[in-house]
């Protein structure tokens, strides 16, 4: 938690490091996880119980032990540790850590916070849900009002479906696997105590152990990868051509859709040119597929000819507002003031996925997140250029994916990422 304070470290990465470090294994590295990201995905909601409990507001209290403070009322409401546990442990860890003085002070913060629980507590610090509905989520469900604003937007005004979102937000993600087609099949991740997924069907969900451990996975021919994320570059394959064979996924860093494109192209004869613009993502690419070609090359500026392509995957930059559940502090670092620079980035990126693919050919535009400026508004800018097609069409075996003609996916409806695709197809 220090680290993600001070050097914007991202927990996801760093924990399983510092458990290595640690020598940290099974049940109490699985708690030393959920402490840690438990705690910072619902630090939104403990600091406004700590404020109630102390005479000091939380951005006046030493961050090493406010952080500590956080860690022990996440116990105290959000877990089965015993109170008195909870308390004496994070009392240690501050007189250890930030000094003697300062423990007192978490003690009796964290005495006070131990007499109620937490629905009792949000009783208290949430705003009405009738006055002020957006307020009332932002605290309940520890999220940043502007975020919970955006996807109450994204649900079309329902409080009570973003509520469910919310929630699903601060689950933990179960971990699903794509077996790459042609290199490896689902049944030997199931053999390896995989389970088949829902509704993709490359898809396995692994309910325990590390995947990075699958001798499938080492081998790049499986890896780690949402549901959606496999569902929105099959839709785009799924898609009839009368000639095709050469694909582009035009910002394909770290790889995972490009790897799922890459084995699907080989498979029907065909060829897939991977591009993004930061060499080591390009790399993680180059490491992840293994037929197809990767570029190091700013898709605004390409250095592809105008109409090569049979098909275009964009997965274009965003806020990432549909993967909050993955990165637990991501909530509190998204900055509102970069969606401007963002949609113009997407809408320069899409007007070149157009030039890029030949006039027949299809061009899918995705984002990882659900926001109205990031996903319709920089699609619908386009519709009378191109002939838009109804994405559900192209994802059967999905329910629930809206209106259309776009599809979007959802964590509380799915259990997947806040995944957005609209296919078109260049006149
Ligand atoms: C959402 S990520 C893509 C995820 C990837 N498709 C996958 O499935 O693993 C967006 C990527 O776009 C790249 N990018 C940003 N601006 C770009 C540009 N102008 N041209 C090409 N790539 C760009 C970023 O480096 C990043 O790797």
């Amino acid at each position: 938690m220090r680290a993600v304070d001070e050097r914007d470290a991202y927990a996801n990465l760093l924990m399983p490091s510092l458990l290595r470090q640690r020598r940290l294994s099974g049940r109490d590295a699985a708690l030393a996880t959920e402490l840690a990201y438990g705690t910072l995905r619902g630090l939104g909601t403990y600091d406004e119980i700590i404020a109630a409990c102390s005479d000091r507001p939380p951005e006046q209290v030493d961050p090493p032990l406010l952080d500590a403070i956080r860690l022990g009322v996440h116990q105290l409401l959000k877990t089965r540790i015993p109170p008195h546990a909870a308390v004496s442990a994070t009392i240690d860890l501050v007189r250890l850590r930030v000094g003697t003085g300062p423990s007192r002070y978490a003690n009796a913060v964290l005495r006070k916070v131990a007499g109620r629980t937490l629905e009792e507590w949000l009783a208290i610090v949430a705003p009405p849900r009738e006055e002020d509905p957006v307020g009332h989520l932002s605290v309940s469900h520890s999220h940043p009002r502007w975020i919970v604003s955006a996807l109450r937007d994204a649900l079309g005004g329902d409080v009570d479906e973003t509520a469910a979102l919310l929630a699903a937000d601060n689950d933990r993600p179960r971990v699903a696997l794509v077996a790459r087609p042609g290199r490896c099949s689902v049944e030997e991740l199931v053999e390896a105590g995989g389970e088949r997924a829902r509704y993709s069907p490359y898809g396995v969900y692994l309910p325990e152990g590390d995947p990075g451990s699958l001798r499938a996975v080492g081998e790049a021919r499986a890896a780690v990868q949402d549901e959606a994320s496999q569902l929105v570059a099959l839709a785009l394959t799924r898609v009839p051509l009368d000639a095709d064979g050469r694909w582009l996924d035009m910002c394909a860093g770290p790889g995972g859709k490009a790897g799922l494109l890459d084995a699907i192209a080989v498979q029907g004869g065909g060829h897939l040119l991977a591009a993004d613009a930061q060499y080591h993502r390009a790399r993680l690419v180059w490491s992840t597929t293994k037929d197809a070609e990767v570029v190091v090359a700013d898709g605004t500026e390409p250095p592809w000819r105008a109409g090569a392509f049979d098909r275009v995957m964009l997965d274009a930059p965003c806020t990432g507002l549909g993967a909050l559940r993955r990165r637990p502090e991501a909530r509190w670092r998204r900055d509102p003031r970069s969606i401007p620079e963002l949609t113009s980035l997407q809408r320069r990126l899409l007007d070149s996925a157009l030039e890029a693919v030949r006039p027949g050919g299809v061009v899918a535009y995705v984002t990882c997140s659900p926001h109205l400026a990031e996903t319709r508004a920089v699609v619908d800018d386009v519709r009378d250029r191109v002939e838009m097609l109804d994405a559900r069409e192209f994802l059967p075996e999905v329910p629930d994916l809206g209106d259309g003609p776009y599809a979007q996916f959802w964590p509380h409806r799915h259990g997947t990422d806040a995944m957005f695709v609209a296919l078109m197809r260049r006149r």
